[in-house]
């Protein structure tokens, strides 16, 4: 058995940067960028005033001086007049300033009696005026090295960007094997019981930036493992769930092997998902999860995640933080122990509780967890108070 490291250097051996595409801005939610943007203008193109009021001259701008109304500055139509000392300009937030060097003043400060202003007595030190270029100037990069936010989108928006050049959405085409599997909604046999596994494996996919095929579930029989990996053709990824054990049902390995798997690994030192298995299949990676759901999900957090990230150029290591144990745990044996845990704020670093039952087949506990608590192989038992390592959920 290979160790959680080696396994994960493996599967991302797998899997090869996708080609580039180009995009419409509004179409660029949660891709990932393959080159720089540019802005194409300066923001604020000109200095802007940041409130409604009036504008004056600097040399105006004293305590209860009295002016002339001379014409009006609005967003999208500025005052293209001349002015002479003593006369002031209504503006609104957002207008063009009618020249360098004033300043606005705020309606509420000021009285008028048509179209004389007087200025209060008490000035404040505030211009409110927003200088041209003062967020960015044209010809700023921009190149964020994450999915797309939306805070994102709204920057290059303004930087008069409307198309972006992304990574190609990753396909992973999903597979569940099993006899025993019903889709939600269907009414399970008497031995049967619902398909939950390709939800969870379509849901992380999504999140993280893919494409995803939901196939049919597969039977425990060649031929229909064969049938649905052929449906599986032109993915950039397949994953599989169930039948990767050592019983007698357990076929994928075999049909995989037969349709040209070139193995990387099976089974890890890892708890749950210690039959876990990897290779390349054609032009896909494949990843063969175990069937328990738990086991399947944590193994999906451990190596889909990253093997999607990869993919799509953005770093791949796993999120490991550090908490402070809440419970005494037990030593682990032969493989490294991922534990469904819950976190709670502490003074410093925050508390980590594992739950009491880990059984690999309990969805609920999954659910309800915020974390994964890291217990390394070969660990003797820990303490509570002790610092320790998890994954965050
Ligand atoms: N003799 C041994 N038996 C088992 C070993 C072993 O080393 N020796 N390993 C155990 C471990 S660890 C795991 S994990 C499981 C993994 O087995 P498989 O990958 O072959 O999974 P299945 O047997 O097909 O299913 C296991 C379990 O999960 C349920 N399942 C499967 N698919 C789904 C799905 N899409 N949605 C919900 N639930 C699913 C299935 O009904 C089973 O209950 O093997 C142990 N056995
Ligand atoms: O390793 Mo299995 O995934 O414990 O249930």
């Amino acid at each position: 058995m290979i160790s959680v490291e080696e396994a994960l250097a493996k599967v991302l051996e797998l899997v090869q940067l996708l080609r580039t595409e180009t995009i419409p801005l509004r179409k660029g939610l949660g891709r990932v960028m393959a080159a720089p943007v540019a802005a194409a203008l300066t923001q604020p193109p000109f200095a802007a005033s940041a409130m409604d009021g009036y504008w004056l001259a600097a040399a105006d701008h004293r305590p209860g001086a009295t002016l002339r109304v001379e014409g009006e500055a609005a967003a999208g139509r500025g005052f293209d007049g001349a002015l002479a000392p003593g006369q002031a300009v209504r503006i609104f937030t957002g207008a063009p300033v009618p020249a360098e060097g004033g300043v606005v003043v705020l309606q509420e400060d000021v009285s008028r009696d048509g179209d004389i202003l007087t200025l209060p007595e008490r000035l404040s030190d505030n211009r409110n005026i927003r200088p041209r270029g003062q967020d960015f100037a044209e010809g700023t990069p921009y190149f964020p090295r994450h999915r797309l936010t939306a805070r994102d989108l709204g920057l290059m928006a303004a930087m008069n960007v409307a198309e972006l050049t992304v990574y190609r959405r990753p396909v992973v085409a999903i597979i569940a094997t099993g006899d025993e599997l019903v889709m939600p909604g269907e009414t399970p046999g008497p031995d049967q019981i619902i398909c939950s596994n390709n939800f969870v494996l379509a849901a992380l996919s999504e999140a993280a930036g893919a494409e995803v095929r939901m196939l049919p579930i597969a039977a425990d029989n060649e031929a229909s493992l064969r049938m649905v990996f052929s449906l599986a053709e032109g993915a950039d990824l397949i994953v599989t769930s169930g039948g990767a054990s050592v019983g007698e049902h357990d076929l994928v390995g075999k049909v995989a092997a037969d349709l040209g798997l070139e193995r990387a690994f099976w089974k890890i030192a890892m708890r749950p998902g210690k039959p876990l298995m990897a290779g390349r299949m054609g032009n896909a990676a494949m990843l063969g999860l175990p069937g328990n759901p738990v086991s399947a999900t944590v193994c999906a957090k451990l190596f889909l995640e990253p093997m999607l990230a990869a993919l799509q150029g953005l770093p791949a290591a796993h999120d490991v933080r550090q908490a402070i144990l809440g419970a005494d745990t037990g030593p682990t044996g032969p493989r490294t122990h991922y534990m469904r845990a819950r976190l709670a704020p502490g003074a410093g670093l925050p508390t980590i509780t594992p739950f009491g039952s880990q059984d690999s087949a309990l969805l609920g506990i999954l659910a309800e967890a915020d974390a994964l608590l890291i217990r390394p192989l070969g660990d003797g038992a820990r303490r509570t108070g002790e610092t320790v390592d998890y994954i965050p959920l």
